[in-house]
């Protein structure tokens, strides 16, 4: 069987005296969705920030495209983070550019040429309906629209590990589900994504597997979305 593209392996994570993720063990392979569910405060950014390297295990190991954390040296990092688009909740775009270069960074940043990026950023703008704004600054966007730039930027170099946390949470359901066919076609091509939501529901069965947690614990691994309501 091939290697997954990201795996946790019994992974803890704590800070200070309390656990944060307790015994988390998941893994997610190329062509791959596999959707975080659980109520607040459960652990879901925890574990997307765990994949990046971001939050360190206290125990376990977690494999982030082929290197395992922690362990991995800076270039094993450089070359990762390349291939990784990542969307936390607090979207953070570079606000002295405008939403045309914000992408086109993110397609440079991931080594597309000068050319490819500027005709991908174009692509995923129009896709994602904001292509009209890409003269403009990210300060004259609603919250909706910079999620949305966020999303176009990690989406067009086309990343082999895509790490999403609540994607749609500012969009109305008919754009959410543009952003979803959008990460529907990335996986159909090799990317394997990770991703939380609230609204597991309006993903059902695009994805591959939904992982239920509770308290820091995985409680639940289904294939498609359970048929039970998730606060
Ligand atoms: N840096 C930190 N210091 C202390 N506690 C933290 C820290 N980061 C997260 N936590 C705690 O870890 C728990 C899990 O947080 P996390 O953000 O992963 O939950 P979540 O499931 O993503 O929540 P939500 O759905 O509200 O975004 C929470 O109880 C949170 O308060």
């Amino acid at each position: 069987m091939a290697e997954p593209s990201i795996a946790l392996e019994d992974v803890e994570v704590r800070v200070k005296d309390c656990c944060i993720l307790d015994d988390v063990s998941l893994t997610s392979g190329t062509c791959e969705w596999t959707l975080l569910v659980g109520p607040s405060g459960c652990g879901k950014s925890t574990i997307l920030r765990t994949i990046n390297g971001l939050c360190p295990p206290s125990k376990g190991r977690v494999l982030n495209l082929g290197t395992w954390l922690p362990g991995r040296n800076r270039h094993e990092a450089r070359k990762a983070w390349r291939s990784t688009g990542t969307v936390l909740q607090e979207v953070a775009l570079f606000e002295t550019r405008t939403v045309l270069t914000n992408v086109e960074l993110g397609c440079r940043a991931a080594g597309l040429p000068a050319d490819k990026a500027r005709s991908e950023a174009l692509t995923w703008l129009d896709r994602l309906g904001l292509v009209d704004r890409a003269a403009d600054y990210p300060a004259s966007l609603s919250g909706g629209q910079r999620q949305r730039v966020a999303l176009a930027r990690a989406f067009a170099p086309r990343p082999r590990l895509l790490l999403l946390d609540e994607p749609t949470s500012a969009l109305d359901q008919v754009t959410a589900q543009v952003v979803l066919d959008g990460i529907s076609e990335l996986v159909e091509n090799g990317t394997c994504v990770v991703m939380s939501s609230h609204r597991p529901e309006e993903v059902g069965m695009r994805c591959t597997r939904c992982v239920v947690l509770d308290g820091g614990r995985v409680v639940q691994v289904t294939s498609g979305v359970p048929d039970l309501a998730v606060p």
